[in-house]
């Protein structure tokens, strides 16, 4: 939830020959509607459903690529056999600092349901972050840090994995 993973996907499709694709995207495109539209008209469940056969998808399809998701979908059973999953690290406050200071803080708020209210975000967000830290292949961390020096980093560390 506005961590970067959109922004660091994008900025590695520049410094790399990978290509990148998001998962919030694929969803609204067969959706042909918003994340936000989908929680408020069908209910979360019915989205982690689109996750999980985006994620079958995923696993099936695609290779080589970039993939950033919501900050849900590492609870997807097949994780693991989609790629490499890289955690990018932040405190609550990091994030929230983050989003507030982009230009179209109230649009980058206000398409994010499970930000909507800010006690629940920060409980969700300490509820998953060991998960997070359990699930990753390679963790990053974020926080302050330059948008070149995050991919150098992920690229480094990728070269390494692989
Ligand atoms: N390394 C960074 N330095 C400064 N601002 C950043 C950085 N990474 C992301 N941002 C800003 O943080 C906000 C959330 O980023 P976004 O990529 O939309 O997050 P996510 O895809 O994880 O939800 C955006 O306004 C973006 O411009
Ligand atoms: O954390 C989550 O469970 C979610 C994060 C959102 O994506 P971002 O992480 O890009 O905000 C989006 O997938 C949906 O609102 C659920």
């Amino acid at each position: 939830m506005g961590v970067g993973k959109g922004t660091v996907a994008r900025a590695l499709v520049k410094a790399s020959d990978y290509f990148a694709i998001d998962t919030d995207d694929l969803i609204e495109s067969v959706e042909n509607r918003r994340v936000k539209k989908i929680f408020e008209e069908e209910g979360e469940p019915y989205f982690r459903n689109l996750e999980k056969k985006c994620a079958l998808w995923l696993e099936k399809n695609v290779d080589n690529t970039i993939i950033s998701t919501g900050g849900g979908f590492f609870k997807q059973e097949n994780i693991h056999r989609i790629g490499t999953i890289i955690y990018l690290e932040s405190s609550f406050d990091g994030i929230l600092n983050r989003i507030h200071s982009a230009p179209n803080a109230k649009a980058k708020l206000k398409k994010r349901p499970l930000l909507s209210n800010l006690e629940e975000a920060k409980k969700l967000y300490n509820q998953r972050v060991e998960d997070y830290k359990k699930v990753s292949d390679i963790t990053v961390n974020v926080e302050n840090k330059d948008l070149n020096l995050i991919v150098e980093e992920i690229l480094g560390k990728v070269n390494e994995n692989n």
